[in-house]
């Protein structure tokens, strides 16, 4: 069988959150104003079940539950990337397999998160393994080493996924080396870059488009920034990136008081009227008094008139 839906991605795919109710369940109902509310943000594409959607805490029930919404209430608007990774490989393929089934429009994989891949030759071999249960769809390698531990050359593992998996798509290169992430550019697939804070760098060294979290509601500064780039106006392009690194500073600050980032992406997510609850143990949600701070500070830096 070969690759039937190929897709070179090159605006913002946000890395969609997870809602969540009091109780800890996910809460489904919020997937559909989440996905209206993108949509008339102009986003074309989303990432589901990645680390700001935290895949790696759900179910694989719960996964496969979250894409089958997605699907639904997108109604083909949105191009759909499952992230499949999971810490065995045969899970990793079921989750391929059924997102196959339930028509998404490409997977996407961390590493083997236990016994990590030691060199090139390993890791080709993992990605081909889940590759193969979804083979019409293209396979994007997510590249998280902050995270993962797994830190190989991607120009290298680029050249020889090309070669080795039928379906090989590109990579959602989420670290911060630049010099690594223009030889992958150079070896001719379509890079996705995942550092938020540092867009207008990636983009200067190539990289095609960006999945992350801030693009769920900064939307409407980061599409400037691509269409500032565009154009060559790079000082207010920085402008504007400047505007994503001081939401990261007041993000990390709370993130750290909650266990992790994305709890306080979360917070600052609610705040386009989309309800996305708490995260999921280890992380947790603010007190009412950090809720207070946390927002004077998004006010002092601008925030609300981002939105
Ligand atoms: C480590 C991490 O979570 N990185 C985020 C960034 O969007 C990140 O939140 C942002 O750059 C702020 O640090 C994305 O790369 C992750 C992502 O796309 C995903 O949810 O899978």
């Amino acid at each position: 069988m070969s690759v039937e839906k190929k897709i070179w991605l090159e605006g913002l795919v946000p890395a969609v959150f997870t809602p969540m109710k009091e109780n800890g369940d996910i809460n489904f109902s919020q997937i559909e104003p989440y996905c209206e509310y993108l949509i008339n943000n102009n986003i074309t594409e989303i990432y589901v079940n990645g680390t700001t959607g935290e895949g790696k805490s759900l179910t694989k029930e719960e996964r496969k539950e979250v894409v089958e919404h997605w699907i639904k209430v997108s109604k083909k608007r949105l191009i759909v990337i499952v992230h499949v990774g999971c810490i065995n490989v045969k899970e990793s393929q079921e989750l391929a397999r059924h997102a196959q089934d339930v028509g998404a429009d490409a997977v996407a994989s961390l590493p083997s998160l236990f016994f990590k891949p030691s060199n090139i030759d390993a890791l080709v071999h993992h990605c081909a393994e889940i590759a193969k249960s979804a083979p019409t769809l293209p396979f994007i390698y997510y590249h998280l080493p902050i995270m993962t531990g797994v830190e190989l050359n991607m120009e290298d593992f680029s050249y020889r996924a090309q070669k080795e998996i039928p379906n090989f798509g590109g990579i959602k290169f989420s670290s911060k080396d630049l010099p690594d992430m223009i030889g992958v550019v150079f070896s001719g697939v379509n890079v996705l870059f995942g550092c938020d804070e540092q867009f207008v760098g990636g983009l200067a060294m190539g990289a095609h488009g960006g999945v992350g979290s801030l693009y769920n509601f900064m939307p409407k500064i980061y599409h400037k920034m691509i269409a500032l780039i565009k154009q060559g106006r790079l000082p207010e392009a920085r402008e504007e990136q400047m505007k994503g690194q001081r939401l990261c500073r007041v993000m990390y600050k709370y993130g750290n008081l909650q266990g992790g980032n994305v709890a306080a992406l979360k917070q600052i997510m609610s705040y386009t009227g989309v309800e996305m609850g708490p995260p999921r143990s280890p992380m947790r949600e603010c007190t009412k008094e950090e809720k207070e701070k946390f927002k004077n500070e998004l006010k002092a830096i601008g925030f609300f008139e981002w939105l």
